[in-house]
């Protein structure tokens, strides 16, 4: 039995809610003895805050493990990640979209979302097959909205990101993972859970991989509470937590990790000599 708390970090946004949810309180009767024996009650401490805060809290310490940022593995060494529960795209995502208020061909400056380090790596490094090669990319200070900075464009994630895909439809956009697809025929890894060096996370796994199979059963849940406090269309949220995103992407989980981290160390946000290890699910 291991007697410690894990503090665990996760995004405050909807697409986090298939993975997260359970682990509020893993001795919740519905979370089954078998994933938690090895837990003692209180084990897990869950804060949710938006992923560049996340990205400081692994860095510093203050957290053990975070569903944040892919891209967060390959700049700081060290790290493990779990290989399982993941948040991905395979195609179109209504929450990480790189919005255009000019033609593309005219797109000079792009704010990139402050909250995201994943994304906006992205669209960086996916600059010629968005068709946005040249442009200038700042980040908002202060956790500003990316909209409000006035440039040709702006990257914008989370409830906000899909608030914007499906309240104003006429928004002219770009999908970057449907992009990232088409470029390499992987899917992209959005976030996972990433470890923290010197923490001892195997007692824990299957209480994650609970949490994924407890989370997916309860997406209806997280749709219609969605849908009610956000005035959003269900069969739009249906559509976004049930298809567009995706929570498992088995074997291809290794080659689009790796295939993003060369492709972001050859543009020089991150390093592409890290390997960071995994993981691995437990054997049932
Ligand atoms: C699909 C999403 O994935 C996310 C995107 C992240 C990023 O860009 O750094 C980090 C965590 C996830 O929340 C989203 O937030 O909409």
């Amino acid at each position: 039995m291991v007697a410690r708390t894990l503090r665990v970090g996760s995004v405050p946004y909807l697409v986090g809610r298939p993975l997260d949810a359970a682990l509020d309180d893993p001795h919740d009767a519905r979370t089954g003895s078998d994933a938690t024996e090895s837990v003692s009650p209180g084990a897990i401490d869950l804060v949710r805050a938006v992923p560049s805060r996340l990205v400081e809290g692994l860095r510093d310490g203050s957290l053990d493990v975070a569903l944040v940022s892919s891209i967060e593995l390959f700049r700081r060494p060290g790290y493990r990640y779990l290989a399982g529960p993941v948040v991905a795209g395979r195609g179109p995502v209504s929450s990480v979209r790189l919005y255009l208020r000019r033609p593309v061909a005219e797109v000079r400056s792009i704010a990139l979302d402050p909250a995201s380090r994943t994304s906006a790596a992205l669209v960086q490094c996916l600059d010629r097959e968005l068709g946005i090669e040249g442009a200038r990319f700042v980040e908002p200070d202060g956790g500003a909205d990316p909209r409000g900075a006035g440039t040709d464009a702006w990257l914008r994630i989370g409830d906000a990101a899909l608030r914007e895909s499906l309240a104003e439809p006429d928004l002219e956009h770009i999908d970057p993972s449907e992009r990232w697809l088409s470029a390499t025929a992987l899917p992209f890894v959005f976030a996972l859970w990433i470890v923290r060096p010197g923490v001892e996370i195997e007692p824990f796994v299957p209480l994650f991989e609970r949490a994924r199979s407890l989370g997916l059963a309860a997406v209806p849940t997280f749709v219609e509470r969605h849908a009610r406090a956000s005035g959003l269309p269900r069969a739009a949220l249906e559509r976004y937590l049930g298809t567009e995103c995706v929570y498992d992407v088995g074997g291809d989980l290794a080659p689009a990790l790796t295939t993003f981290r060369d492709r972001a160390g050859a543009r020089g946000l991150c390093d592409a000599t890290l390997c960071p290890s995994a993981v691995d699910r437990p054997t049932a």
